[in-house]
């Protein structure tokens, strides 16, 4: 009789059953388009990456011109609150939110700090790699100098993490002074930032010579070194490294060979000294960077005589450069220098002339 009052009971519920497993897949799929979508754009990236990586371990291809990947995470969000996610995940205060949605990745450098040896160019890098869309090698590599052979795979192995939207900066100063190296770094990205710290060359040519008199004390006297024999501060000998790389102008010119003026940037390395923040503004506009490294990051330190980093990458408390920046210069005789001086004129005219800078310079 139960039966005949209820024929489809074993069948309805197989139909309860199925109703139940429909509702749960439903709901789980729902919640996985909610939320999960996240996750397999992450992974898209991320084979991304892995891709480019191999491509380039075959054909050392050229990975500074790749696209950058755009964060689309959000799309299942709703429309405002996308917006707010979008903008947190683009401020520089959140690190965090990009270092959960990328995987880092190592790229050849968007901008050089080319030179000059001693015009404050490991200021200039340790300034900028404050900013949290800069990542920078902390070591001189000299690719386009002595490890040009071993391919961009090699110089990209040397360079730091980065996440997206990150620029990457490496720094050697010698490469302003190399022949090879302006044709080098056109054929490996034309659209390379080059940034030169300048200082006057004669202050730089003894900061050059006081590097190497600590090294060698046996070395002649500065004066001896940077005039010809005898010439009684006469004959500037122009053979002499630290003499040469000072006539800024003749190194400029093989730049300008390939790359236009304007994206070259120059950093007064004496401004950089006494008002490091209005440097770095400049550098950061440059850069195309947002202003974010202002005069609360540095302190003067009376006992160094340099402006100091409050905090920085790997620092989290206050710190000066290191005590080969900044050293006491031998004292020169007022003769050399004034001489050196007379040497250099001409050509810092021509210097100021071309770049369109007057750096002021006696
Ligand atoms: N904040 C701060 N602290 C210390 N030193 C500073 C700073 N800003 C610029 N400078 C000047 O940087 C000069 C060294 O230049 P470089 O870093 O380009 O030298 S190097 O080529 O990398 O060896 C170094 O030259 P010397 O004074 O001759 O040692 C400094 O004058």
């Amino acid at each position: 009789m139960m039966y005949k009052s209820y024929p489809m009971f074993p069948h309805f519920k197989l139909f309860l059953l199925c109703l139940f497993f429909c509702a749960s897949f439903l709901s789980f799929s729902l919640y996985l388009l909610h939320h999960g979508s996240i996750y397999f754009i992450r992974y898209d990236v991320h084979q991304y990456f892995k891709n480019v990586d191999r491509k380039n371990d075959v054909k050392e291809s050229l990975d500074h011109n790749l696209p950058l990947i755009r964060w689309d995470g959000f799309s299942s969000y709703g429309k405002s609150e996308a917006r707010v996610h979008e903008e947190l995940y683009r401020t520089p205060q959140y690190p965090f939110l990009r270092h959960q949605s990328l995987q880092p990745v190592r790229k050849l450098p968007d901008a050089l700090v080319i030179g000059v040896k001693k015009g404050g160019t490991r200021a200039l890098l340790e300034f900028i790699r404050l900013h949290p869309d800069v990542r920078a090698a902390g070591s001189e590599i000299h690719f386009f100098d002595r490890h040009y052979p071993k391919g961009y795979h090699w110089y990209r192995k040397h360079m730091p993490p980065t996440l997206e939207g990150q620029i990457t900066i490496e720094k050697t100063p010698s490469y302003f002074v190399i022949r090879e190296v302006p044709q080098r770094v056109y054929e490996m990205n034309p659209a390379m930032k080059i940034l030169v710290v300048v200082r006057d060359p004669v202050t730089r040519a003894i900061s050059d010579y006081t590097q190497v008199v600590s090294k060698n004390t046996t070395i002649p006297k500065f004066e001896d070194l940077a005039f010809k024999n005898g010439s009684q501060f006469g004959l500037v000998d122009t053979t002499w490294i630290p003499i040469r790389i000072g006539v800024y102008v003749r190194h400029l010119e093989r730049w300008l060979h390939y790359f236009p003026l304007k994206q070259i940037h120059f950093v007064s390395g004496e401004r950089l000294i006494v008002d490091p923040a209005a440097e770095i503004a400049n550098v950061q506009d440059f850069l195309g960077l947002k202003r974010v490294i202002t005069e609360k990051h540095f302190y003067f330190n009376t006992t160094k005589g340099f402006h100091c980093l409050k905090k920085s990458e790997g620092h989290s408390s206050p710190h000066c450069l290191g005590k080969t920046k900044g050293r006491n210069h031998p004292p020169i005789d007022s003769a050399a220098i004034e001489r050196l001086r007379e040497f250099y004129r001409p050509f810092n005219v021509r210097f100021y002339q071309v770049t369109g800078i007057n750096f002021g310079w006696p």
